[in-house]
């Protein structure tokens, strides 16, 4: 499964609000960082928003430079994003801006969703039955598939954010602090009460921008069980960068891993013959660095950019093992081993057999393989 990279933006006023209970929009972004925003709008492939949004706002949702524009055409990409929007009523305004502006529209509904929707719009826009519920996972998967989405900028408002983030499907979160307090306890906040991932997220910028404050966050704690998140793609490229550390080998693969909690801790990081030990394996080099009596180990999720090895000339035990004695339940890999040097070597089935999730997100294994290309075909 393939899902854009998924960016969640807002802009919030001190007191957690996406906007006031007046007929207008509450402007909490200056000019400055509407300009900002623009151009994140022009980076992205797609724009969405809840129909809730569109009945508040009635937005339109383009990208308004010019420049940005033909920068968009001149890379052979539409003028503007494709806009969509997701609805289980399909209580939509046919008069609505976004109906009327920009280029191509695209609406996730339910199936009793999209009778209504379809009645309403006629041919404004691709209607997208997903089944008696909006599933999440499908409707980014369809983007990605159907529409070619390699970038999706989700622009509100708090219901959708809520669930994005609760489910771990946010790749990034870009958040503007406007020095206002709304103060209105029926005005939108940004997220709604719930269970969300444990842990911090990671900050990765703040910028001032005119009298506003930019922050941008990563989630950061793993997927549960067979279900990725979005941070178990941030860690598996960890483990594929770490894998391009590697000392050269002719007869061994390079392999990165990371060992992280279920909050979202880095609790180790390895890769292959790091240090003085020329056949160390990555997750062995990691784990190594754990303390066995870690509780943290028995929730954790060990990324691996190669499946970890199921049988070893140079050392007792395998990987795979290594894993399974230190108590953790959960690998994340981009690349099942090839028979270079094992024939049929099967690292997944013995963490399987033993209880342990192995989640394999192909998109990863061209990276995980490139300081492996000598050994591979
Ligand atoms: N400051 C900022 O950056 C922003 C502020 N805002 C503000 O946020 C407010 C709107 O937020 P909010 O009311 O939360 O609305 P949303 O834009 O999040 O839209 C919610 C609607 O989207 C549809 N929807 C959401 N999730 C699902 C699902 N899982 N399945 C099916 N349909 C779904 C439903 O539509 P339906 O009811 O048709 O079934 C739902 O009522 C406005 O006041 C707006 O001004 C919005 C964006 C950004
Ligand atoms: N009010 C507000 C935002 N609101 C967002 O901007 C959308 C309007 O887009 P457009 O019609 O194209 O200008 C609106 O629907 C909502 O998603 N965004 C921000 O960055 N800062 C703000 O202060």
């Amino acid at each position: 499964m393939s899902y854009p990279y998924v960016l969640l933006s807002a802009a919030v006023s001190l007191d957690g609000y996406l906007d006031d209970t007046g007929p207008e929009r509450l402007l909490l972004s200056g000019p400055a960082d509407f300009d900002r925003v623009d151009e994140v709008r022009a980076a992205s492939d797609a724009i969405l928003v809840g129909a809730g949004t569109i009945r508040a706002d009635n937005p339109r949702l383009l990208v308004n430079s010019a420049e940005r524009r033909a920068a968009r055409v001149a890379e052979g990409r539409p003028a503007y994003p494709l806009k969509v929007t997701v609805t289980a009523s399909g209580d939509l305004d046919p008069a609505a801006k976004f109906w009327h502006t920009g280029g191509e529209k695209a609406v996730y509904t339910t199936d009793a969703g999209a009778e209504r929707a379809a009645r309403l719009l006629g041919d404004s826009a691709e209607i997208v039955p997903l089944g008696p519920e909006l599933d999440w996972r499908a409707l980014l998967e369809h983007l990605y598939v159907v529409h070619g989405v390699r970038r999706l900028m989700v622009e509100g408002g708090g219901t959708v954010h809520t669930q994005l983030l609760r489910q771990g499907l946010a790749d990034e979160l870009q958040l503007v602090l406007a020095p206002l307090l709304v103060g209105d306890p029926a005005a939108p906040r940004l997220f709604g009460p719930g269970a969300y991932q444990s842990g911090r997220l990671r900050l990765t910028e703040t910028r001032r921008i005119e009298d506003v404050v930019l922050m941008r966050y990563e989630p950061t704690a793993p997927g549960a069980g067979a279900v990725p998140a979005a941070a178990d793609r941030h860690w598996l490229r960890i483990a594929c960068e770490l894998a391009a550390l590697c000392p050269p080998s002719k007869t061994a693969f390079s392999v990165g891993a990371v060992v992280v909690a279920a909050d979202g801790t880095e609790l180790a990081r390895g890769h292959s013959r790091e240090g003085d030990d020329p056949v160390v394996h990555a997750e062995e080099a990691a784990l190594a660095k754990i303390d066995p009596a870690d509780p943290r180990l028995a929730a954790a999720t060990v990324y691996s950019s190669l499946e970890p090895c199921a049988r070893r000339a140079s050392r007792p035990a395998p990987c795979a093992e290594l894993i399974l004695r230190a108590g953790v339940r959960r690998v994340v890999t981009a690349w099942r081993e090839p028979d270079t040097f094992v024939e049929a070597a099967d690292g997944s089935g013995i963490l399987a057999r033993a209880g342990a999730e192995v989640v394999v997100l192909p998109e990863y294994e061209a990276q995980a393989k490139a300081p492996n290309g000598h050994l591979v075909r």
